[in-house]
């Protein structure tokens, strides 16, 4: 059975005195146990609206999601129960309780009985790293902590699925990689994590499929290691003081994809061959262009052309 399967979903935000907002448009999605799934997408692309619906706080307009068998609309207790869900952010923690406290607080909102929900504290806040700290108040912790405090809470029903929207936004570098630490042991324990970023190479290093989406659609999903060889097969050359007539000349060759003059003079050229980035090289150098780079775009640029902000030359 899959963690999640999400089956043409769509919602739609009514709109005083305009038409309906589509913010998700017909999605589908099967994340099977135990990956670790990165959902990518621009601000307004429908992350947290498809977070909210799936952790049951927002309703569908049409489509069914399932988790672990589970449906959103119709069993919604038992959703709850098999699932835990971290929001990225200051919010949500009681600040003049301490770490423990607040733990506590969660712990009885399951039902645990005081003993267990000792024990449970305990170990979730061995798990996170707070145990030295587990008697100050979460008011005064860093927001790196605060954040291992969020993913205690999110952990306290033990639950076989984790939503971790935005899960490192505003951290230092340092807590940042903590916090990773700490997803990667979760999916080595088998949690199936769906984890939201704006942060591609986040979404590369933890995931072990990344979906893209944009404007309520999910554009494309795949291994990183996959969207990797996309980007490799794409090559640019950077030019300086490039006349028109040889401008016009290479965006007539073989493979060349685009040919861009930015501001400032760059003549920005996109290929798709390797022997177009050769022949680009030669045309440049034989018409005496001697300010010429080489270049991959990264993840991060393909990603913004996969969600059409930009013009690199990848097939959809
Ligand atoms: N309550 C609402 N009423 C009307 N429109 C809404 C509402 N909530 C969200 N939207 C719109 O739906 C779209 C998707 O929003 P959503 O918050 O899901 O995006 P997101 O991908 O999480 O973006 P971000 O990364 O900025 O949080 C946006 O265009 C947003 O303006």
């Amino acid at each position: 059975m899959p963690a999640l399967e999400i089956t043409d979903l769509t919602r739609l935000y009514r709109r005083k005195g305009g038409e309906d907002f589509e913010a998700l448009a017909g999605v589908d999605l099967t994340v099977p146990e135990g990956e670790v799934h990165g959902l990518l997408g621009p601000n307004g692309a429908g992350k947290t609206t498809l977070c909210k619906i799936i952790s049951t706080v927002l309703l569908p307009t049409s489509g069914t999601v399932r988790v672990l068998g589970h449906d959103v609309v119709t069993d919604t207790h038992a959703v709850k129960l098999a699932l835990g869900v971290v929001f990225g952010g200051e919010k949500g923690l009681y600040e003049r309780l301490t770490a423990r406290q607040n733990l506590d607080f969660w712990a009885g909102a399951y039902g645990l009985s005081r003993r267990r929900r000792r024990a449970r504290v305990g170990e979730l806040l061995e798990r996170v790293g707070l145990d030295g700290r587990a008697d100050e108040r979460a008011g005064s912790f860093s927001r790196g902590m605060k954040q291992r405090l969020h993913l205690a809470r999110g952990l306290v029903s033990d639950p076989g699925v984790l939503i971790l929207d935005e899960p490192t936004v505003g951290m230092d570098p340092v807590a940042a990689r903590d916090f990773r630490a700490l997803v990667h042991e979760l999916r080595d324990g088998g949690t199936t994590i769906l984890l939201t970023t704006h942060d591609m190479a986040e979404a590369a290093a933890l995931s072990d499929r990344v979906s893209l989406i944009d404007r309520g659609r999910l554009e494309l999903t795949e291994s990183p290691g996959t969207i990797g060889d996309l980007v490799s097969a794409y090559e640019r050359v950077d030019a300086r003081g490039v006349p028109d007539h040889v401008r016009d000349r290479i965006a007539a060759l073989d493979g060349v994809v685009s040919v861009r003059e930015d501001q400032g003079s760059l003549v920005r050229v996109e290929t798709e061959q390797p022997d177009a980035t050769l022949a680009v090289l030669r045309t440049l150098v034989d018409s005496g262009v001697r300010d010429v780079a080489r270049s991959r775009p990264d993840l991060e640029e393909v990603y913004l052309h996969l969600v059409g902000r930009r013009g690199m030359g990848v097939d959809r």
